[in-house]
């Protein structure tokens, strides 16, 4: 028998750099992939476009404005528990200083940093990608 189509979580995610690092938090033990590092962002809402969702998760997040940003890939992963389509952005440009609104710990990493982190598995290919553009 055929298992019912799965719904794929649509997410806009920030890879936020400055000063050739990028921002990573925490995701609460509670949520999905709990107590993993994350690039920040959220889930996209029905009829709205990915650039705005991310604009306004990362300013319910992190209490940033994105001033500039384009997009770097899609990934898209099958959890046991759920679905992703994680449509992944560079912000290169915002204001205001990043803080953890909702108490998640926030770090800046280097591309050298970056492997002392633990990510979901959706991430393995984002993390490379970024440690080359920190790197370029
Ligand atoms: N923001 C974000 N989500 C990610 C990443 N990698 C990854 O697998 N995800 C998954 O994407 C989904 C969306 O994350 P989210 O931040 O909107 O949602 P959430 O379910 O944690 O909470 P929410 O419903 O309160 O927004 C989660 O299932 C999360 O595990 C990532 O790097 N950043
Ligand atoms: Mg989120």
């Amino acid at each position: 028998m055929s298992q019912p189509a799965k719904k794929v979580v649509h997410v806009a995610v920030g890879v936020v750099v400055q000063n050739q690092c990028v921002l990573l938090a925490k995701r609460a033990q509670h949520q999905h992939q709990g107590g993993l590092w994350e690039f920040p962002g959220g889930k996209v809402e029905p009829n709205e476009s990915v650039a705005h969702a991310l604009t306004r998760e990362l300013q319910e997040e992190l209490a940033i404005q994105v001033e500039n940003c384009q997009p770097l890939m899609e990934i898209r992963h099958d959890y046991s528990d759920k679905s992703v389509m994680l449509d992944v952005w560079v912000v290169d440009a915002f204001t205001g200083e990043p803080k953890g609104v909702e108490g998640q710990p926030l770090t800046w990493a280097s591309a050298a940093e970056l492997g002392d982190f633990d990510f979901p598995e959706a991430n393995v290919a984002i993390v490379e990608k970024v440690r080359q553009l920190l790197q370029g």
